[in-house]
């Protein structure tokens, strides 16, 4: 047995210790830097979360799948300055071939739907949830690996699938007690910088570049914005232009800039009024200076935000009709979005709605004699069998011992097979939440 120490002395209390053999250094508990453990109550949690992930996805109708989490360096490689490239955990394996720990979702989505083909009939609503990693050289503390929940519907151009994708997140915050006075989202459309950059003929082919550029307009000073976007190429007139429709936060203002005959403007009217229709106007408010920190948006994108503002954005995502000509594919219009397991909890924290979730099983079943072991194992089978959960006390211990466990299992009853009461076909139960004690025979146990 593994508590066998091969001193030859079969059973002992405590371990003798072990043999000299070669001094063996004891090795780092804890896990990599910047990644988790989940002992059984952060588990607890984060199944309770990840199961609203789920039942949200199931009440939109979408089916799950998933990817490995190891895929080509080169689904992930864009030119674009984006900090998930900076970031990507990277390395070539033992056959020379550049892999690297996923980062996000969404290319591993493009490469399976493309993988498929036509064999797919459009449009797709899928959902995962997937670990995604990325190495920092300094670890300013930050994680290096993150659960995201992303939802994608393929093959639909009309913003309606950006509305159906906003009202399953909204239905997610509801569903946790989240509110519109706790969590609103920010939207815009990178048409907006598009229509922009066309007035003042800036090639399209700038276009993810100015979009990564911009996305840091809250992150570093506007002057160095101003340099990265004139070192990309963008002129000095177009930054004026785009730098005062980028501080629009009416769409009646952008209207009497960009004019009403542009896309922009008029998805986010349409997008706008089906928030109406989903009921979900109070949680979304037009922002022009939304743009996201992935270069593959082409339209309407959207990012969750605290109200109070102390947190960084819970979730995000929009739509990105290019993506697939990326991997030389052809394109097929798209939109999803990610939320990390990080943010929400903080959240959640905040707002005082991390739920009790304690660990609970209904039986403990504990033979009182040596000789009994056999009976208990039968008691346990035969309430598992009724699909009963059993924890079975599987060394001879004191009772004393066993009512402590019971109460730190929280276990519902005490099942105790004792001789005598084995002999009339008989075992003990005691309602550990009540203290009522009574015989009952075995196949009356329920
Ligand atoms: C708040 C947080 O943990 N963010 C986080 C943590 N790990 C990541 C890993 C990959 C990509 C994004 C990530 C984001």
């Amino acid at each position: 047995s593994p508590s066998d120490n091969g001193s030859g002395g079969g059973r002992s209390g405590a371990l003798s210790p072990a043999p000299i053999t070669e001094d063996v250094q004891k090795i780092e508990v804890n896990p990599p830097k910047g990644t988790r453990d989940f002992p059984p109550e952060d588990m607890r949690l984060r199944n309770w979360l990840f199961n609203n992930f789920r039942e949200v996805s199931r009440l939109y109708g979408f089916e799950e799948v998933d990817f490995p989490v190891l895929e080509s360096e080169a689904l992930f490689i864009r030119k674009a300055g984006e900090e998930i490239r900076d970031q990507l955990y990277c390395f070539e394996d033992r056959g020379n071939r550049r892999v690297a720990l996923r980062p996000e979702l969404t290319p591993s989505l493009a490469r399976l739907v493309i993988q498929k083909g036509k064999s797919l009939s459009l449009p797709l609503k899928w959902f995962t949830i997937g670990q995604c990693w990325r190495y920092e050289r300094m670890t300013r503390g930050r994680r290096r690996e993150h659960y995201q929940w992303n939802m994608d519907i393929i093959g639909v151009d009309d913003v309606t699938a950006e509305a159906e994708l906003l009202s399953s997140i909204v239905t997610f915050f509801k569903r946790l007690g989240i509110t519109a006075a706790d969590v609103g989202f920010k939207v815009s459309s990178r048409k907006v910088l598009q229509e922009v950059l066309k007035c003042y003929s800036i090639p399209e082919s700038l276009f993810g570049k100015v979009c990564i550029i911009i996305d840091k307009i809250e992150k570093i000073p506007v002057e160095d914005i101003k340099k990265e976007l004139i070192s990309v190429g963008v002129t000095k007139e177009a930054i004026e232009e785009l730098l005062q429709v980028l501080s629009m936060k009416s769409l009646t203002k952008l209207e009497e800039i960009l004019g009403d005959a542009g896309e922009a403007v008029a998805d986010l009217r349409q997008l706008f009024s089906l928030a109406e229709k989903f009921g979900y106007s109070d949680w979304i408010q037009f922002d022009a200076s939304i743009v996201r920190g992935l270069a593959y948006y082409t339209g309407i994108v959207f990012e969750g935000f605290d109200r109070k503002g102390k947190l960084r954005a819970v979730c995000g995502g929009g739509r990105y009709d290019r993506l697939f000509s990326t991997f030389g594919a052809d394109d097929v219009p798209a939109c999803g979005f990610g939320f990390g397991d990080a943010v929400i909890v903080e959240l959640l924290k905040e707002k005082g709605l991390i739920p009790e979730l304690g660990m609970q099983v209904e039986n403990i079943v504990c033979a009182l004699d040596l000789d009994l072991q056999g009976a208990a194992a039968m008691v346990a089978t035969i309430l598992r069998e009724k699909g009963l959960s059993v924890d079975l006390v599987l060394e001879s211990k004191p009772l004393k011992w066993v009512f402590k466990r019971a109460v730190r299992i929280n276990a519902e009853r005490l099942i105790l097979v004792g001789k005598s009461e084995w002999q009339r076909g008989m075992v003990g139960v005691k309602i550990l939440s009540t203290g009522e004690q009574y015989e009952v025979k075995l196949d009356e146990l329920k």
